[in-house]
């Protein structure tokens, strides 16, 4: 039996996936590579194999569809070997919240949150039993900014983000490692699936950039990661903020903003 944990990446027939498979299978482990697109996901591992003897197996399976879903869940439950889930599929969607159809906005969630939190949910009693196991879970800096304008998408990646902190604060003490990661504009083809030209933003990452750096965070072990985050600084102090607040929220009373007769009074 080999020594590395196999890895299972979802999303992995293009963009920051393949690349994250690229990597991995050259540090010497095992590959489960999951997406829609079968003939994609062949040419991929067939390089991969040739290049690097890694064992490549394919999941075809499209991740908002319940049976499919399920097969990829029953895998990761069972197959001991897979050691690390990388929770990378997810889509994006052009227009404003008014612009997308109600169906529109329930795929999005159903890829970016339901998905990646049911294949955490499936392996989750396993790792805890081998006291063992990472999760990479793909979120974005359009999480923490509703300025970007992408509400729905920005929304999936706040729920992925805050997912994973409070699974660090579960799982961690249990040995399993959980990062989640925080792109800003890499150069894939989400935006033009998206309907959006990426030649049209003012800066964007390359990918195998991006997904070198996140694993300068994997490997130090880091909770948060933010490659293009020039002043890591700025994170601690955004995230020492919101915890600064903690203590205060647990009181008998509102807030004297809040209480009626000092309200009419100001
Ligand atoms: N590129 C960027 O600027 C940024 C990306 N991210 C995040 O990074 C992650 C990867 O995105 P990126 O590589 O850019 O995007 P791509 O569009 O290049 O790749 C998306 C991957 O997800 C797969 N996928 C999409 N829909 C489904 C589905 N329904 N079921 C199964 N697999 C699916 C695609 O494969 P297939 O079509 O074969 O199913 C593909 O392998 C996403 O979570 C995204 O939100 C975060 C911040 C910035
Ligand atoms: C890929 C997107 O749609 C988004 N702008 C992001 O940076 O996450």
């Amino acid at each position: 039996m080999k020594a590395k944990p196999t890895v299972l990446i979802t999303g992995a027939s293009t963009g920051i996936g393949a690349v994250y498979a690229d990597r991995f299978a050259k540090r010497g482990h095992d590959l489960v590579l999951v997406a829609r697109d079968l003939a994609r996901l062949e040419t991929l591992s067939e390089r991969l194999r040739r290049e690097t003897g890694a064992n490549v197996d394919i999941l075809q399976a499209d991740l908002t569809d319940e049976v499919e879903l399920a097969r990829v869940e029953s895998r990761v439950r069972e197959d001991a070997r897979i050691g690390i889930l990388i929770n990378n599929a997810g889509a994006s969607a052009a227009g404003g919240f008014a612009d997308q159809t109600p169906d529109d906005v329930a795929k999005l969630i159903s890829l970016n949150t339901t998905a990646l939190t049911r294949l955490i949910s499936a392996v989750t009693p396993r790792f805890i039993e081998a006291g063992a196991g990472s999760i990479i879970n793909i979120a974005s800096v359009v999480g923490l900014a509703p300025e970007f304008g992408l509400t729905v998408y920005g929304a999936t990646k706040a729920f992925v983000l805050f997912l994973s902190q409070g699974l660090q604060l579960e799982l961690g003490p249990k040995g399993v490692y959980v990062q989640v990661v925080l792109p800003a504009a890499t150069r894939t083809e989400i935006w033009e699936r998206s309907g959006r030209d990426v030649n049209a933003l003012p800066a964007v990452m390359e990918v195998e950039e991006l997904v070198d750096a996140a694993l300068v965070g994997f490997d130090r072990r880091e909770s948060v990661t933010i490659p293009p985050l020039p002043d890591a600084d700025q994170w601690k102090a955004f995230d020492m903020a919101r915890q600064l607040m903690i203590p205060n929220y647990a009181q008998v009373h509102a807030a004297d903003r809040y209480q009626p007769e000092k309200a009419l009074a100001s």
